[in-house]
């Protein structure tokens, strides 16, 4: 089903489910459990003689970002920031046609407020840590990449997408009836333009791969067995741009939207939780998850 029909799904079956109360979960229909592996959900190679890394996003079944991923995203991401022969991170999936499946949904219906608030900033922290990186970031997105997922390869210098019609990017917040907050906004509308991102996130578009090169949401498509070959090709043509002046333009870009998180991040925090937590928006996650579920049935 796609995830238009989805909603329309979505819509209609919410008049039928039932109440619950503000902050109380329902009986869980879903497995909480699956990203409560122990393996590493992040394999990191770094070749010291390029100076370039590469992530392999590795948490079945869709790398969605739970809180343990973010986690580990983080903590990979600091050691290479701070290790000086580090200068270019290739982030890229493992799993067979997603790249990320964006914010675990999981993580967001039927938490309370307190965990809720603690996996905001942790999506928070990833998104100020990749997007204020000194390093060359290119996303490889191998799979499709809706919401978070588009959010993270949007937070990168530069996107390489597989040419492969089925897979799509794009933030689809408002499909599930959420929000997308003010600093995906600002990311998107720093890559696409104001007018684009404006429709986008109304209509909460998913793009095919040439739709998302047309609007310049990706830079460029390849077939998808060539992606981490063009992810380096690129990569060496960026390098051979001295680091201090590369590293200062890219703050100088992008420090305005940095400052207008950071400066607001509690109250950023307050406003995720009081919006997550809402009866209706639990409903909308729900009734979402069950889509999810029904999809393979
Ligand atoms: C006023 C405003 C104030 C403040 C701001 C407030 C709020 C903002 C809040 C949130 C912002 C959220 C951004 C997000 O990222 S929300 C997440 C959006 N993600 C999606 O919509 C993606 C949904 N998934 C898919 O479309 C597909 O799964 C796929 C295209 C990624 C992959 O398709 P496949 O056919 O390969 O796989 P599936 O069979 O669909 O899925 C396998 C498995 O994975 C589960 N799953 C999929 N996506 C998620 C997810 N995001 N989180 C958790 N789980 C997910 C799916 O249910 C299946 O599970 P089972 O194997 O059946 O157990």
């Amino acid at each position: 089903m796609s995830l238009r029909a989805a909603t329309r799904v979505t819509r209609s079956l919410s008049g039928l489910l039932p109440r619950w109360g503000h902050g109380q979960a329902p009986p869980l229909l879903f497995s909480q459990q699956r990203n409560n592996s122990t393996s590493p959900k992040i394999r990191v190679e770094f070749n010291p003689t390029s100076g370039v890394a590469v992530m392999h996003m590795q948490s079945p079944p869709v790398n969605s970002l739970s809180l343990d991923f973010l986690t580990e995203f983080c903590i990979g991401l600091e050691k290479l920031e701070m290790d000086k022969g580090c200068r270019g991170l290739i982030i890229t999936s493992s799993q067979p046609k997603v790249f990320s499946a964006g914010l675990d949904i999981l993580e967001m219906y039927g938490k309370s407020p307190e965990r809720c608030g603690e996996f905001w900033k942790a999506v928070q922290e990833m998104w100020l840590k990749l997007y204020g990186s000194d390093m060359i970031t290119i996303a490889a997105i191998n799979g499709s990449s809706p919401a978070g997922g588009c959010l993270m390869a949007l937070t990168c210098d530069y996107r390489i997408m597989a040419d492969q019609p089925r897979y799509t990017i794009g933030l689809n917040e408002t499909l599930l009836g959420i929000v997308a907050p003010f600093w995906f906004k600002d990311t998107m509308a720093n890559t696409v333009g104001h007018r684009t991102t404006e429709m986008a996130l109304q209509l909460g578009l998913l793009y095919d791969p040439s739709e998302a090169l047309n609007v310049g949401l990706v830079d460029q498509l390849v077939p998808e067995d060539q992606i981490l070959s063009a992810a380096t090709q690129t990569m060496t043509k960026w390098l051979a741009i001295p680091d201090h002046a590369r590293q200062i333009t890219k703050s100088m870009m992008r420090k305005p939207t940095i400052d207008r998180l950071t400066s607001n991040r509690e109250a950023d925090i307050q406003n995720f939780v009081n919006f997550i937590t809402k009866d209706s928006i639990q409903k909308s996650l729900r009734a979402y998850l069950e889509i999810l579920k029904k999809k393979k049935t």
